[in-house]
């Protein structure tokens, strides 16, 4: 498996610590920052997480920020992309069996460290339902 990674300054921390969590489960990792604490914008570190899913070289993506809001916002702008923002272990299970989402959005501001790899493992290990859920994510895209 392998998954993109990015963040901004916000989850520098949190981001490094998950890092650590998918290298000693034998994931592989694109990590596209940023890996400073000083402040940036985060656009600037979804849009290679993104075009790494829609170009399908990865997994899964993984974003960190403060709210989550802003790295979802921007990396669903992309067609392929489903990025849910996640601050419970049971809405990152739904946000996979029913919305199928390729992207965690992680609010590190408000989520705990433990709650947010609890989240990541779940993310990666929950599948999705398909059937009804999968009839509805057909009718997401505007232009089809
Ligand atoms: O929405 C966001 C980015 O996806 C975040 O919450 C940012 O981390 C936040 O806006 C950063 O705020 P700051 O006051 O510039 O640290």
């Amino acid at each position: 498996m392998r998954i993109a990674v990015g963040n901004d300054h916000a989850g520098t921390n949190y981001k490094f610590e998950i890092i650590e969590y998918l290298k000693s489960e034998g994931i592989a990792v694109n990590n596209y920052g940023t890996n400073e604490e000083n402040s940036v914008d985060y656009p600037d570190f979804v849009h290679p997480v993104a075009q790494d899913v829609e170009a399908e070289n990865v997994d899964f993506g993984i974003l960190i920020c403060g709210s989550g809001n802003g790295v979802a916002m921007t990396a669903n702008k992309y067609k392929t992309v489903r990025a849910g923002l996640c601050w419970t272990k049971e809405i990152t299970e739904l946000t996979r069996q029913h919305n199928d989402a390729n992207i965690i959005c992680i609010p590190a501001r408000f989520t705990s460290l433990p709650q947010a790899i609890e989240m990541v493992k779940t993310f990666l290990n929950t599948e999705f339902e398909g059937g009804r859920h999968q009839n509805r994510i057909n009718k997401i895209p505007m232009c089809v």
